[in-house]
């Protein structure tokens, strides 16, 4: 659901016009809504209702410490993917004990600086991985609570730049690879198995294949209690899908059922959920300003001030992401234009051939850009990357000041 609506011809984020916002804080600007994430967070945690367990939103769709704050306070859990996104959560107030961490290639430091915060689980993608574990473990004198990441092999229908469940995919542990490699970790002495784990895309807008990979590993679990493994939590990744244009994803109740249905005669195993784009994505919007209009010899273009370096998802993989007007009571003629930024890329662009109605100076708002927005920017071409603006009922807050050009070189020296 999108909480950003129209009142009088003017985009509002809760109770406040855009334009307001941005005249305070700049373009371009990322504005958020906390009423939206709260309500899109409470959405899963009420959808599993008695079933036991925990929503560990993923921190890479949007790492801010003032979004993860507001999450720790709802009780969230996080999964991480580096020590970087471990040292945010516990930044905003987040239980260490409520981390999991998943990824391909965690460092000896990495391993070593979540055991000793007391983390949940590590999510293992390797039989390499689960070694170093092991040895990190030994030299703290601990045991390592891990889970191992299974490729279920199924496919997720999604962009193929954002598939993860399929045997041709680098991430997890092949499904029949996968009972040997928990023996292994069985047998090793700082390793404690507490779980399994899957995650097999992102952008997905069917049930079926989120189903699919939770039968797959149910017969892994059952296969590991005959070998005398028991497997304390099952972690179904994220991966839920949005509205960008016309994609028709299950709602938060509707993916959860059909996972929750699965677990007859599962009361007592809990469910681990990593839903991070579901949360966040239609929960923000990116403003940006027409500098210029350009009459090209096929195009018109809108040259805007934000670009790739700020939203590099069109860019990456041509996603489609809606572009409107902050204030429709311009009436501006409308015309076809590409939505470009300032960057040195042909690449660089936010949309292409969309109907609008602009003049130089306007604003503008790419919705649904909550997600993998801010966290994917850079600082291509020496931007400063945007501020973050959290809207609380009628109350902005900056959550992140725009980067300063003097930031831009801190930690860089000359020759001496
Ligand atoms: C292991 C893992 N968990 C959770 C997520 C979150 O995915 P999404 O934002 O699609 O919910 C990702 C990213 O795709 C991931 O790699
Ligand atoms: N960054 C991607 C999603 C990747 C998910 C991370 N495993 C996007 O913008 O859609």
């Amino acid at each position: 659901m999108d909480f950003f609506s129209y009142q009088n011809q003017q985009l509002h984020a809760e109770d406040l016009p855009v334009a307001d916002i941005v005249a305070q804080y700049g373009t371009p600007c990322y504005i958020y809504s906390r009423a939206t994430i709260e309500r899109h967070w409470q959405a899963f945690d009420k959808a599993v209702g008695n079933h036991p367990h925990l929503i560990c939103y993923a921190v890479k769709a949007n790492s801010n410490i003032g979004i993860l704050n507001l999450l720790a306070r709802l009780g969230s859990g996080f999964d991480i993917v580096s020590g970087g996104e471990l040292t945010r959560v516990l930044e905003a107030g987040g239980d260490p004990a409520k981390v999991v961490f998943s990824g391909v290639g965690k460092t000896e430091e990495e391993i070593a600086y979540a055991l000793a915060q007391g983390i949940k689980c590590f999510n293992v993608e390797s039989p390499s991985e689960l070694q170093r574990i092991n040895k990190v473990a030994g030299q703290a004198g601990k045991k390592a609570p891990v889970s191992l990441r299974v490729n279920p092999d199924v496919d997720a229908k999604t962009h193929p730049y954002i598939s993860t469940g399929l045997k041709a995919n680098k991430f997890g542990i092949e499904r029949e690879q996968a009972i040997d490699v928990y023996r292994q970790a069985a047998a090793m002495d700082n390793i404690k198995i507490v779980g399994m784990d899957c995650h097999i895309g992102s952008q997905l807008t069917q049930t079926a294949p989120f189903v699919d990979a939770l039968d797959r590993l149910l017969d892994l679990v059952d296969e590991l209690a005959k070998h005398g493994i028991e497997i304390e939590h099952l972690d179904v990744g994220g991966g839920l899908g949005v509205t960008y244009k016309d994609e028709t994803p299950p709602d938060p109740d509707t993916y959860v059922q059909a996972i929750v249905s699965r677990m007859q005669g599962r009361s007592t195993l809990p469910l681990i959920f990593e839903p991070g784009r579901a949360i966040m994505a239609n929960a923000g919007i990116l403003v940006s300003k027409v500098e210029f209009l350009k009459q090209g010899a096929e195009k018109n273009f809108a040259l805007v001030d934000a670009a790739m370096n700020d939203l590099l998802r069109p860019a990456l993989y041509s996603a489609w992401m809606n572009i409107v007007e902050v204030d429709r009571s311009l009436n501006r003629p409308k015309a076809l234009y590409d939505v470009v930024g300032p960057v040195c890329e042909t690449g660089d662009f936010l949309g292409k051939d969309r109907e609008l109605g602009l003049a130089e100076g306007d604003l503008i708002a790419v919705r649904s850009a909550g997600a993998y927005g801010f966290a994917m920017a850079s600082n291509y071409n020496s931007r400063c990357r945007p501020a973050e603006v959290l809207v609380d009922g009628n109350t902005p807050h900056l959550i992140r000041e725009r980067e300063k050009l003097a930031d831009l070189f801190k930690g860089e020296y000359k020759l001496p």
